[in-house]
């Protein structure tokens, strides 16, 4: 009944060899083990599950016993071992959850929603920032992380349209690219915590960063929330306090206020390098192959015509939606989504596993498996249509970029919508190149916080 898996190293186990992308490593690695493998990590003993039914069995079958979240080091300084995305699983999560999901869902369904006016401004001032370069190289990324934080900082903090004026959103900026910089590598004091003792600057930069972006967000959350409104629809600080308030007088609830508050952090972490990361990727997919970008724009010309995208348009645009679905599925940015951990002794596939033990789904063997796309390292966004030209709902079904089960993406929603809105209206506006001195790109990723694509150039040209 042991789980099979490579022997490592002693104190390190098997970290050593996980290389610089883990989640291909154990691609190689399930060829000998299994669906189910185990690797040490350091002080923690872990497993990798595979293959759609292998992590479906766990995440959703077996929800209760997979969701926990390991106790790295790190992750139990972050609000005590109780934030939602890396808090312990147990009656307080549930509760967050239902909370931090009620407040997104009645944010982004209101009537005056302005997320599609946030993100057609910022569209065009991607645009306008794309034309600056006047058909010379450039990489479009930063510009393109400076637009999705600009919509994010909006829709927490509202809505302000000389927001690139504003320092306080600079800082948010700066001190979000250097956490994704600093957490992105990875902390080895989270799986070696006796580290911290031999390398204790490790723990200092890691706590200087997690500070200033917590000063960040607590400031400016603190200065919303002196200017509630009952209104509930100016932005997520409001709704978050809203409910803050309604605990903090009910504690029969049993959630603190700071529970509630502490969401703003998880929001404006998940929802920023994430959706940067996919448009960067998309933007890159588009120069690569100008039959499909052509394609799209054809779709959106003769849908949408010459007014901005909105969302009640994505119906009527099948071909954007699986291209975009493509884009998701092929670049898989969270291939290891975030780290899982069993909640109590349990089974999977016949083996036991401890409670406390390290949980990796490997989505990238879902969003790269032959059996369920034939040819998945091919960028085919038909896949996701039917002979109708209409989206196949069966293969829509298979794409599992935001995982499975109780702990699945809380933003989902969200950020389809955001990623259709920036997406749409970049290519209803520009023409994406690639240069034409340039041979061909690479697409290779590099695995950090996200899956980030090497840096590339494009050429732009705005549409007439
Ligand atoms: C393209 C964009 C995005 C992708 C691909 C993505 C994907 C994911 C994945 C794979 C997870 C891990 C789930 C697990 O543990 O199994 C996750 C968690 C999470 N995401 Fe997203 N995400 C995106 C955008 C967002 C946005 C915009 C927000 C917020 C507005 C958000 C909020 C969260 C939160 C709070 C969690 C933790 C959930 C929990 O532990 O219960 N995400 N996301």
């Amino acid at each position: 009944n042991d789980i099979p898996g490579p022997r490592g190293i002693p104190i390190f186990g098997y970290l050593p060899y996980f290389g610089k992308n883990p989640h291909l490593t154990f691609m190689e690695l399930r060829k000998k083990y299994g669906d189910v493998f185990s690797v040490q990590m350091g002080s923690f003993p872990a497993i990798v599950i595979s293959g759609k039914d292998t992590i479906k069995e766990a995440l959703v079958t077996s929800g209760d016993d997979f969701s926990g979240r390991p106790d790295f080091y790190t992750a139990t300084l972050l609000d005590d071992a109780e934030s939602l995305t890396f808090g312990t699983f147990g009656n307080r999560y549930i509760q967050q959850r239902k909370i931090g999901s009620n407040v997104l869902y009645a944010f982004s369904n209101a009537r005056t929603n302005p997320l599609e006016d946030m993100v057609e401004e910022e569209v065009r001032r991607l645009c306008e920032e794309f034309e600056k370069h006047e058909g010379e190289p450039f990489d479009p990324s930063s510009a393109i992380f400076l637009s999705v934080g600009s919509v994010l900082y909006q829709i927490c903090y509202g809505q302000n349209e000389e927001v690139r004026n504003d320092e306080k959103f600079c800082q948010f900026v700066e001190v979000s690219g250097d956490f994704s910089k600093f957490t992105g590598a990875g902390n080895p004091i989270d799986v070696m915590p006796w580290l911290r003792f031999v390398m204790p600057w490790k723990l200092f930069s890691f706590l200087r960063v997690l500070g200033r972006l917590e000063k960040v967000i607590k400031a400016n959350t603190k200065e919303q929330v002196e200017s509630y409104s009952d209104d509930y629809r100016r932005h997520l600080v409001d709704g978050i306090h809203k409910v803050a308030l309604e605990v903090e007088a009910n504690p029969e609830i049993g959630l603190k206020g700071h529970h509630v508050r502490s969401m703003m952090g998880d929001i404006t972490t998940a929802g920023f390098e994430t959706i940067s990361t996919t448009i960067s990727w998309g933007i890159l997919y588009m120069a690569a192959n100008p039959k499909i970008q052509k394609k799209v724009y054809k779709e959106l010309e003769q849908v949408v015509g010459s007014r901005c995208v909105r969302l009640e348009d994505k119906p009527n645009l099948p071909y954007t939606v699986a291209t975009i679905t493509e884009i998701m599925r092929i670049a898989n940015v969270l291939p290891l989504a975030v780290p899982r951990a069993t909640t109590k002794d349990t089974q999977l596939k016949g083996f036991k596993v401890r409670k406390g033990t390290v949980v990796l789904p490997n989505f990238y063997s879902v969003t790269h498996d032959e059996k369920i796309w034939g040819d998945p390292h091919v960028f085919r966004p038909e896949r996701f249509l039917g002979r109708d030209g209409q989206l196949n709902k069966d293969k829509m079904d298979q794409f599992t970029a935001f995982s499975m089960g109780r702990r699945k993406c809380l933003g989902e929603f969200l950020a389809r919508m955001e990623v259709f809105l920036f997406f749409a209206g970049i290519i209803q506006k520009c023409e994406i190149k690639k240069p034409e001195e340039l041979e061909g790109y690479s697409f290779k990723g590099s695995f950090g916080l996200t899956v980030k694509s090497e840096p590339y150039d494009i050429c732009a040209a705005l549409r007439t």
